[in-house]
Parts: structure tokens; C-alpha cells; sequence
């Protein structure tokens, strides 16, 4: 019998072992190996998804570090999506620190070492420029229901890392998928190419980047301007969401696109709805309510300013006047107290700037202002000391202490350093994942106060409505429902959010609410579902061989 070739001779391509989306590998069937012309190709025992994890999950354990763990799962992944999925979802607690963060940010630092496939779009602001369309039409697949892009300016608190910053939306979507059930084939990762300014990056050989100074001014806005016209031309109906890029551009293309199109900032806003539903929690321990907090917060970047903004939105919901709530929100950045003497604040934190002495001295101004609450989003790792927690400790039974920045070494402190400079009194949520800490007898598990409880269940509700724009009251029905589904045993153990392996029933919740008021607010496109919840959970991709 002649060999099979492709018509011109060249060698035929097995695409089922080719495409991740549809290679089962071992998984294919006897019937499926001889009418797809794969016998042979793959060892003869046809194994089920159950048996092919158990390999993965003994392969993935004896790696030695994350980033040896998070490039298996990669590789994996460019293999196998539904058995990367699989593994994935059924043990959530343990991939996620793994495949997010904070792996994800040593994955960034180390992409140009570890990279071995392409996966999601890198598009150049020097080399595609006038072209974004064309590049945007390149992506394979005929559908992107959810884009997160990012120009990498400010990857967790990690800085500018320039095209390595594509870690990042390839983590978040990773987590549409795993966390909300938006199938893999229509999520795409954006990486945009502006340069950088991170000099050692540009200096190493290795870098996959442009080495190029990172675009700034009109020229940069213009080319931001083409990527989001290319997108709606290219994939109209998508959802966009911006990530990691610094606070000026944050804040500034959320102004300029946020009622023009169904995108959202998931630092700004995500992180926003995630800190508001973390102080509700906090509020059922503490026994004070959301209009009773004082809240100092460290750093005056995206997350503290979205966590504010939404904190003032709650505040006013309960009755205070934006004045009183905004005076219940204290800042201190890298120059000291956010005070209305000073010259060198931009627009986004002088609305939250307060009539009061400047100081640089943190326990001062914990002294002064007597929080209940101190929340860290600054970037800087160590940021809280024994002297502040202590004294946060003093004036509060019970403390409420969230170190937020990313990864585990920005966080402010570390789990356990909250619960000794506090005598186990405080209430306690952090970015990255810590270990449960034991205080004299007690054990607890605080968990990840992680924008990863919102944007999967916001893109899913923004998806059922066939939104057209994003609203802030979507992030706040968000951050009810997010709080709604935190258990009395969850805070007895000290959390303030559901565990990971609850992440589906989040996002069915988050993504009801979220579409909900897209109907409510005529922001939505599709017919109302009778019921939202089970609209949502039958939307959900399960990852399986059909
Ligand atoms: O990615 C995360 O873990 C949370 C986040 O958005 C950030 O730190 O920028
Ligand atoms: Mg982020």
C-alpha cells in the first residue's frame, strides 16, 4: 500500500495531535485512531481524561519550583486544552498559584528564557503600526468573545517588563476559562508591543521584545486609538479588558473608552469591587458597617484608587454624602500623606486629597487619622512594619489589614507577620496566597483577596447580556454578590472571600448580577433570562472529550 501524503508530497500533518483545542492524545478512541488515519501514532492504550491527569498531576509534582510547574502546565496546554482544563478545575487551590499569581510574575520576568510557543497576538507599535487590523485578522481562531490586553507598563508590582508582560493576559484568561467557563477558543491574549523603559531588558540578548524606549504622548495614544478601532472592526462584539498598564494610562484610556465600548480596568475596577465585597466580609467580624470604616490606603496607584472609588459608590448607597465618604478614605503614596497642599498630584488622586498636614510618617498618620482599616496596594514589599500594624492593633479589636500588591514579594506583609504584630486579632487578606497561619491555638486561612473572584464572573455576565458598555454599578452588584457568597465558616477561619474551589459558583453569582443590571440599565443586548444563574452555569464550557 503507497504511503499517505499530503497532494504536493509534503509530509501530512496528524492535525488532531496538532491542535490543542482538539487533540485528546491517548484520549482518542479506537475508532476515533482509525478514521482520523492516527494508529500508530500514538502508544495503543486509549486512556480516559481521569487517567491522563493522574500522569500530568505525578509529572507536574515532581517539578521542582513554580516556574518549572508553570512551564509544564504550558507546555501541556499548547498540547492538550481540555486536559490542561481538566487538571485545572479539579484542583483549583493548587494550579492557581501556579498558572496566576504569583508564578505568573516570575513567569514575566523570565519569559524571554522560558519561551517556547506562541500563544495570543503581540502586536508592535513600531512594526504593525498602520496594520493593527491586518495583525488582529492573523488570530486564527474566527471568534474573541473576551480580549485582556496589556502594554505590560506595569505588570503587578513588578514594573515595566515590555512584551514580556504577555504572562499576564495569558493568566487572566486562563482563569475566564478555569473560573467562569468561557471556552478556550474565544479568549485571546493581547500583548502591545510600546517598548520599554526597563533597561535591562533591553540589554538582554534574550529579550523578545521591541528595544525600543516605551511610546509615550499623542503617538502612543494614537496607536491605542488604532488597536481599539481595529478591535471593534475586527471583533466587534468583544469584551475588552485592560491590564497592567501604568496608573497614567489606566486611569486615562478608562476615561477615554469606557462609554464608548464593553471594556473594563480590572486593576482599577476588578480590584475596586474585590476590596469592597473583602470590607463587607471584614465588616461581619468586626461587627462595624461599610459607612463606619476609616480606611488608610498605602499607595495611591490603580488598585487603591478603584478600591476607593468603589468604597465612596457603596458609601453614598448607604446614605453618606460623597463628601463624608470620601473623607472616610485616606491616602499616603511614595511622597507621604495625599494632602491638598501638594503640587505634584495628578487629576485621579486630588479628588481624594484631604485637608491635613503632610507627613511622610505612616504611624503618625495612623495615629492621627485611627483607621479600622489599612489597606496596601504601594508596590513595595515590607511596606507595613510592627510599628504600624502594632499601633493598628491599639486603636482596633479587630484590625483590618489587606496587603494587596503582587506577587508574594510586594506584599506589604506577610500573612503571619499580620497575625503576630497584632496578637492574632487582626483581619487579614492578601493578593498573593500565604499559608495558613497558626496564633497560639488557632488556625487560620485568610486566602487571596484577588481580583480573580470578579473579572471571570464580570465577563461572563457582560457575555449572557451581550453588554454594549460596562458600568460601575455592575462592579458594585459584583461585589454584593462576591460578598453574598462568603460562608459564616469561611470567616470563622478568618477568610474574607470563598475558597478557590468554589470559583464557579462565584462567577454563576457575579455574572447574574452583572447581567442583571446590564438589562436593568438598557446596556444589554440579548433578551433577559427567566433565570440568570442557570443561564450562567449552563454557559459554562466543561472541559471533556465530546
Ligand atoms: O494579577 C493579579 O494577581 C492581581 C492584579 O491584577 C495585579 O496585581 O495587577
Ligand atoms: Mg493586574
Amino acid at each position: 500500500m503507497a504511503r499517505i501524503t499530503g497532494s504536493d508530497s509534503s509530509p501530512r500533518v496528524a492535525a488532531e495531535l496538532c491542535d490543542p483545542l482538539i487533540n485528546r492524545g491517548t484520549g482518542f478512541s479506537a475508532d476515533d485512531r482509525r478514521t482520523r488515519q492516527l494508529e500508530g501514532l500514538l502508544p495503543p492504550r486509549v486512556e480516559s481524561l481521569v487517567e491522563q491527569a493522574a500522569r500530568v498531576l505525578s509529572n507536574l509534582r515532581d517539578q521542582h519550583n513554580p516556574l518549572d510547574k508553570y512551564s509544564y502546565l504550558s507546555a501541556l496546554r499548547d498540547e492538550n486544552e481540555t486536559l490542561f482544563y481538566h487538571v485545572v478545575l479539579d484542583n483549583l487551590e493548587e494550579m492557581l498559584p501556579i498558572i496566576y499569581t504569583p508564578t505568573v510574575g516570575e513567569a514575566c520576568t523570565q519569559w524571554s528564557r522560558i519561551y517556547e510557543r506562541p500563544r495570543g497576538l503581540y502586536i508592535s507599535a513600531f512594526a504593525h503600526r498602520g496594520r493593527v487590523a491586518e495583525v488582529l485578522e492573523n488570530w486564527p481562531r474566527p471568534q474573541a468573545s473576551v480580549i485582556v490586553v496589556t502594554d505590560g507598563g506595569r505588570i503587578l508590582g513588578l514594573g515595566d517588563l515590555g512584551a514580556n508582560g504577555m504572562g499576564i493576559p495569558i493568566g487572566k484568561l486562563s482563569l475566564y476559562t478555569a473560573c467562569a467557563g468561557i471556552a478556550p477558543e474565544i479568549c485571546l491574549p493581547i500583548a502591545l508591543d510600546v517598548g520599554t523603559d526597563n533597561a535591562s531588558l533591553r540589554n538582554d540578548p534574550l529579550y523578545l521584545g521591541e528595544r525600543q524606549a516605551r511610546l509615550t504622548g499623542a503617538p502612543y495614544d494614537e496607536f491605542i486609538e488604532e488597536f481599539v478601532s481595529a478591535v471593534q472592526t475586527v471583533f466587534p462584539e468583544t469584551i475588552l479588558q485592560f491590564e497592567d498598564f501604568n496608573n497614567a494610562s489606566a486611569f486615562r484610556l478608562l476615561d477615554r473608552y469606557s462609554n464608548t465600548l464593553c471594556c473594563f480596568n480590572d486593576d482599577v475596577q476588578g480590584t475596586g469591587a474585590m476590596g469592597l465585597a473583602g470590607l463587607y466580609s471584614a465588616g461581619r467580624i468586626t461587627g462595624q458597617g461599610l459607612a463606619e470604616q476609616r480606611i488608610l490606603f498605602v499607595g495611591a496607584g490603580e488598585a487603591n484608587l478603584g478600591f476607593a472609588r468603589t468604597v465612596v459608590a457603596a458609601m453614598q448607597h448607604e446614605g453618606l454624602s460623597a463628601a463624608q465618604s470620601k473623607a472616610r478614605c485616606l491616602f499616603m503614596d511614595s511622597r507621604g500623606l495625599v494632602v491638598t497642599s501638594r503640587t505634584d498630584l495628578p487629576a485621579w488622586k486630588s479628588v481624594f486629597a484631604q485637608d491635613r498636614a503632610h507627613t511622610t510618617d505612616t504611624r503618625t498618620v495612623i495615629e492621627d487619622f485611627a483607621p479600622t482599616a489599612i489597606i496596601g496596594a504601594s508596590g513595595v514589599g515590607a511596606r507595613f512594619d510592627e510599628d504600624m500594624l502594632s499601633a493598628m492593633a491599639r486603636i482596633n479589636h479587630r484590625p483590618i489589614v489587606f496587603a494587596l500588591s503582587n506577587p508574594t514579594s510586594k506584599a506589604e506583609c506577610t500573612a503571619e507577620q499580620a497575625f503576630a504584630w497584632t496578637q492574632g486579632r487582626v483581619v487579614f487578606a492578601s493578593g498573593s496566597p500565604f499559608p495558613p497561619v497558626t496564633y497560639e491555638t488557632q488556625t487560620y486561612s485568610p486566602g487571596q483577596g484577588n481580583n480573580f473572584y470578579v473579572f471571570p464572573g464580570v465577563g461572563l455576565g457582560l457575555l449572557l447580556a451581550g453588554a454594549t458598555q460596562v458600568s460601575d454599578e455592575m462592579f458594585l452588584a459584583a461585589a454584593h454578590a462576591l460578598a453574598d457568597c462568603v460562608s459564616a465558616a469561611d470567616l470563622e477561619q478568618g477568610r474574607l472571600f470563598p475558597p478557590a474551589a468554589g470559583m464557579r459558583d462565584v462567577a454563576v453569582a457575579v455574572a447574574a448580577a452583572v447581567a442583571d443590571v446590564a438589562h436593568a440599565q438598557g446596556y444589554a443586548t440579548r433578551q433577559p433570562e427567566q433565570d440568570l444563574c442557570a443561564a450562567a452555569a449552563s454557559y459554562m464550557y466543561v472541559p471533556h472529550y465530546s
